[in-house]
């Protein structure tokens, strides 16, 4: 299939990122090679979430701290992006809302993008296809690039937890949007799709990403390793490590090692 008739994505990660590591930004690199090698995609951008303070999890440092780890992370990349606005609600959203707060903005780039050839209101009317489901409808925007979410299998097979996921989240995130699922350690993302009938319906919408250099870099082993004064070099990139030392020195820390603002 040709570059030009392949499928825009966006792939969006939500998560605490606290701090991000190297595996989250191989995350992303996993899914644009396996989505592309389908041929039937072209992945144009990726943007991290990170999770509000809202959130409220043990030991989930300030918003401001994981955006600035964040970004400092990505600045070599030229199609990873952070985005603060979930991070900067005063109450914690859930993913299914940051989702369509981030499809809303790309169809709104798409529309500033066409205003110039088609008056606006006529192109609002030709560039909606109405798709309806349980309980809600939705518009997809022709030429508005498909929105993603991206996630390790751990947070898929969360879905499954009893009061943590609105079931109508769960259906409008697998059959409008689409889910690209990195493998985890601990985790059986086919067994768990085969086991669920919405995942299963909607089984065609979800990308499972075989990772084959199997790693338990986590966010938790990288606060505890702190925590312990040991070293994160080389499981976070450098700058991120650089960002924390200088946090503690700023913060007059009375800590003269390399522990940080991660106290839990
Ligand atoms: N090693 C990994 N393999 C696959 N997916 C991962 C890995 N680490 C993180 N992810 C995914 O990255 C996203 C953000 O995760 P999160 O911020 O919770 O990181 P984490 O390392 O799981 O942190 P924590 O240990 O604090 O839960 C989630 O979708 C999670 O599944
Ligand atoms: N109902 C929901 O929308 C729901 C439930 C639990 C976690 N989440 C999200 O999943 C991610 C999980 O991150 P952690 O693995 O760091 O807890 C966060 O972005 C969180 O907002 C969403
Ligand atoms: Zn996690």
């Amino acid at each position: 299939m040709e570059g030009q008739s392949r499928t825009k994505v966006v792939l969006l990660a939500c998560g605490s990122f606290n701090p991000v590591t190297n595996m989250h930004l191989r995350m992303f690199e996993l899914a644009r090679d396996h989505l592309e090698d389908t041929g039937q995609y072209r992945v144009v951008k990726g943007i991290i979430s990170p999770v509000g303070d809202g959130y409220k999890k043990k030991g989930l440092i300030e918003a401001c701290h994981r955006l600035e780890m964040a970004r400092l992370a990505t600045e070599n990349s030229d199609w990873i992006i952070v985005d603060s606005w979930e991070s900067l609600q005063p109450e914690w959203v859930e993913t299914n809302k940051v989702v369509r707060h981030h499809y809303d903005e790309l169809a709104a780039e798409q529309n500033d993008d066409d205003v110039d050839t088609v008056k606006y209101s006529k192109k609002r009317r030709i560039n909606k296809q109405v798709y309806c489901f349980e309980g809600s409808s939705h518009q997809k925007r022709r030429g508005c690039p498909q929105l993603m979410l991206l996630c390790g299998a751990d947070v898929l097979e969360s879905f499954g937890q009893p009061n943590l996921w609105k079931q109508e989240d769960i259906n409008e995130i697998v059959s409008f949007y689409g889910l690209v699922c990195v493998t985890r350690s601990g985790s059986d993302p086919h067994k768990f799709i085969q086991q669920s009938d919405t995942l299963w319906k909607y089984r065609r919408n979800i990308h499972i990403v075989h990772e084959w250099v199997t790693n338990e870099i986590s966010a938790t082993h990288v606060r505890r390793a702190l925590r312990r004064s040991q070293s994160v070099r080389y499981l976070l990139p450098d700058t991120v490590v650089h960002h924390q030392a200088e946090e503690v020195m700023g913060w007059g820390c009375e800590l003269k090692t390399n522990q940080t603002h991660f106290k839990n």
